[in-house]
């Protein structure tokens, strides 16, 4: 235990440096084809940041702030503010960490940034439900209520959509509001729990689950490993196999039509989970990946029951063990996926159709789900909690932290 500790600790004092171009604490480059980016490019970036349909977080935020400080003014020579100044403090922090970061390549990082953000800003589908009520959400989570539909939106695209352990306050949220959540340690995984709670007891006949950008969803973020709490790696894995396994209750007991729109890639526990859904449609673009042998991990989300029902055991192996991926065709074949759409119409399609479901008789959908889902629920909730379990030892096991190691050391990636 005591080499894995050390291991962690070592991850993360280095802050998971990648390669010697890179600025770590920001992933960006140093050298390259920096010098190619005009004064022009980097002003039109400026202009295009504004168009942006999309909040982009606050993480992203903090990157544009530093870069376009270091682009416009060079490195840090401001005193730093004082500990109770905690936003400027922050953002002070920011920019400091590009260190000696020459203006050229801060502005091509900028410029490169905004360019990828504006690519992931999808301007919401004409056919996607009209947002008549939103709920109180983080940025990384948006809930939407329309035309008879809760949608529970993942909101990291520039992060593939990972759920994060770590605190993911809303922008408009008072400094008062962050460091009571901090305190609380609400993080996109309660944000979820909270969303389905209140979904389960709306108006809307549906609820679906999708995702902003390029992908469905990367699965657990794996910097979630990275914040050791006080308790070190222990007190780590076990909170996370009791939020783990709360998280995936509320899947289990989800009163209502329950329904996945995988809008692309998915990883993962987001993979996983899919088996505790009602219906799931896929773009043609999706793919459906469960590396957990990879990781050092093991199965999750009720998959080793739900699996092996849905599509066969050996089949389900290849996915669980050997972390085969599957196209969405194969998904859909083995039964995982419910339908898959071309991409070019996928949203078009999937929303006209659900408008469409979410005006039949609400009760009797409930009732035709209870019937349905009822009788699995204990066996599913005892699955759950011995996954949660055999996951808690997982997580310190010298092949977990390994892969995670390799993976924010850059050496690998799926
Ligand atoms: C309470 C805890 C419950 C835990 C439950 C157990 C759950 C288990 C799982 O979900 S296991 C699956 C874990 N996921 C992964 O292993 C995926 C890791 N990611 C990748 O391999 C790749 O990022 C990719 C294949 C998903 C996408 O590759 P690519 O298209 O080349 O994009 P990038 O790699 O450049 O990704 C962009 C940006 O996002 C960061 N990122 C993506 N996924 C994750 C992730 N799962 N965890 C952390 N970070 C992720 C990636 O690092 C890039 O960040 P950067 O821009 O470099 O800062």
């Amino acid at each position: 235990m005591a080499g894995f500790a050390g291991r962690l600790a070592r991850c993360w004092y280095s802050g998971f440096l990648r390669s010697p171009l890179q600025v770590p604490a920001l992933g960006l480059h140093v050298g390259g084809p920096a010098m190619q980016t005009s004064q022009k490019d980097f002003n039109n970036a400026v202009s295009q940041l504004k168009l942006l349909k999309e909040d982009p977080g606050n993480e992203v935020k903090l990157k544009l702030y530093a870069l376009y400080k270091q682009a416009t003014e060079g490195p840090c020579n401001v005193p730093k503010p004082g500990m109770l100044d905690f936003i400027n403090k922050t953002k002070w922090d920011a920019w400091n960490a590009l260190g000696s970061l020459s203006k050229e390549a801060a502005r091509q990082n900028y410029v490169d940034l905004v360019s990828k953000l504006s690519a992931s800003s999808e301007s919401p589908s004409p056919e996607a439900p009209a947002a008549d009520r939103k709920q109180p959400e983080s940025d990384s989570l948006v809930v939407t209520s329309g035309d008879g539909i809760t949608t529970i939106r993942l909101n990291r695209p520039t992060k593939k959509n990972a759920l994060t352990t770590q605190v993911t306050p809303s922008a408009r949220e008072s400094i008062l509001l962050v460091l009571s959540r901090l305190f609380h340690s609400k993080t996109m995984y309660h944000d979820i729990i909270a969303a389905l709670q209140a979904a389960s007891k709306d108006e809307s006949p549906i609820t679906v689950l999708t995702g902003s950008g390029d992908y469905f969803c990367s699965g657990n973020d794996l910097t979630n490993f990275t914040s050791l709490p006080a308790g070190g790696p222990e007190e780590m894995a076990r909170s996370s196999a009791v939020l783990l396994r709360d998280f995936v209750n509320c899947f289990i007991d989800f009163p209502k039509p329950l329904v996945a729109v995988v809008n692309g890639p998915a990883v993962g526990i987001s993979v996983t989970i899919l088996g505790l859904f009602d219906v799931v449609y896929a773009t043609d673009r999706a793919t459906f990946h469960t590396p957990f042998s990879h990781l050092g991990q093991s199965p999750e989300g009720c998959s080793s029951y739900t699996f092996p029902k849905i599509m066969g055991s050996s089949k389900a192996a290849e996915m669980l063990l050997f972390g085969k991926k599957l196209t969405a065709q194969e998904a859909c074949a083995q039964g995982l996926v419910t339908e898959v759409f071309p991409d070019s119409t996928f949203q078009k399609e999937v929303w006209a159709r659900l408008k469409a479901y979410s005006k039949l008789p609400p009760n009797a959908m409930r009732i035709s789900k209870q019937i349905i889902r009822d009788r699995e629920k204990e066996k599913l909730h005892a699955v759950n909690a011995e996954e949660s379990n055999v996951l808690r030892e997982r997580w310190l096991s010298d092949e977990c932290m390994n892969a995670i190691a390799s993976f924010l050391s850059r050496k690998s990636k799926l």
